[in-house]
């Protein structure tokens, strides 16, 4: 599985080189190149059909590449090739990923979704077995003071507004302790409270997470990459990428961007 430590000394997580992906002879992904490091937030944003979601299943290998490489940098210096890697192995490895639907129990309390997330509590049958220990409960109180849903511990998840099920989904993948979070539109559908809020969530993960946040909304996009870098994708490659100003007076965004009604 793992190969001789390549990366030692750096700071990266996630490399992605030369990657290609053709659909039906549509070139969806071209000679894309990427680099995440440790802690890092990125946000990618791109145009419809810019590639972000393809781009996203090829590190969870629910998509693979025609050519290139994706390489997971674990912390004890090991090299993973994601492209060999069975897509649920690759969530075993800690690459995480929030679709744009919250998906939680609806049934069940905010707790009972955090504990039936944690690792050792895998599947919701054996779930209902498990007795949580004492750093399990810590645990879950670290990650629900994290998405701010302490005072909700006892809520049904089905009561919850659009913002805390996608607060309580986000924590879910927290309790994984996960190495990359992937994080698709999390502002779609919220109030501007609730996509404030978020903002606030994903800038006090950096550091401990590394993520990677899609997304469209520009007024998000600029709370959370403060001094960060964004990463514009356009036909299946980076157009470029730098803070979120050089981003967004970039002529070349302002011309993919024209006319579609989300100028950056
Ligand atoms: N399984 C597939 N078969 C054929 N074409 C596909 C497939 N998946 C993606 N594509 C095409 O690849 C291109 C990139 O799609 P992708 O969904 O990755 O873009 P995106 O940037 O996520 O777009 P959006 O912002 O609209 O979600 C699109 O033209 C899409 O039609």
């Amino acid at each position: 599985m793992s190969q001789a430590p390549l990366h030692r000394g750096t700071d990266l997580v996630l490399s992605v080189e030369g990657v290609n992906k053709t659909f039906d002879g549509f070139k969806a992904i071209s000679d894309l190149n990427f680099y995440l490091a440790e802690g890092e937030l990125r946000t990618i944003i791109g145009p419809n059909g810019a590639g972000k979601s393809t781009f996203m299943d090829m590190i969870t290998g629910r998509t693979r590449p025609d050519t290139g490489s994706l390489t997971l940098h674990k912390p004890d210096g090991h090299d993973i090739d994601l492209t060999k890697q069975a897509e649920y192995k690759i969530t075993r490895l800690g690459i995480a990923r929030k679709f744009q639907t919250p998906s939680v129990y609806t049934q069940h309390t905010v707790y009972d979704n955090l504990l039936l997330s944690l690792p050792r509590a895998r599947g919701l049958f054996s779930s209902l077995f498990y007795r949580e220990s004492k750093e399990d409960r810590e645990r879950i109180d670290e990650v629900l003071e994290t998405i701010r849903l302490t005072e909700l511990r006892h809520s049904i998840a089905g009561a919850l507004s659009h913002g805390q099920k996608q607060w309580l989904e986000i924590g879910m993948l927290l309790s994984q302790q996960p190495a990359v979070l992937l994080v698709d539109e999390p502002a779609a559908g919220m109030s501007d409270d609730e996509t404030h809020r978020t903002g606030e969530l994903l800038i006090s993960l950096a550091g401990k997470h590394s993520l990677i946040v899609i997304e469209h909304d520009m007024t998000f996009v600029k709370q959370i990459a403060r001094d960060g870098k964004v990463t514009v994708l356009h036909q299946g490659t980076v157009l470029c990428e730098g803070k979120f100003d050089e981003v967004q007076s970039n002529p070349k965004v302002r011309e993919v961007y024209l006319g579609r009604g989300k100028a950056a």
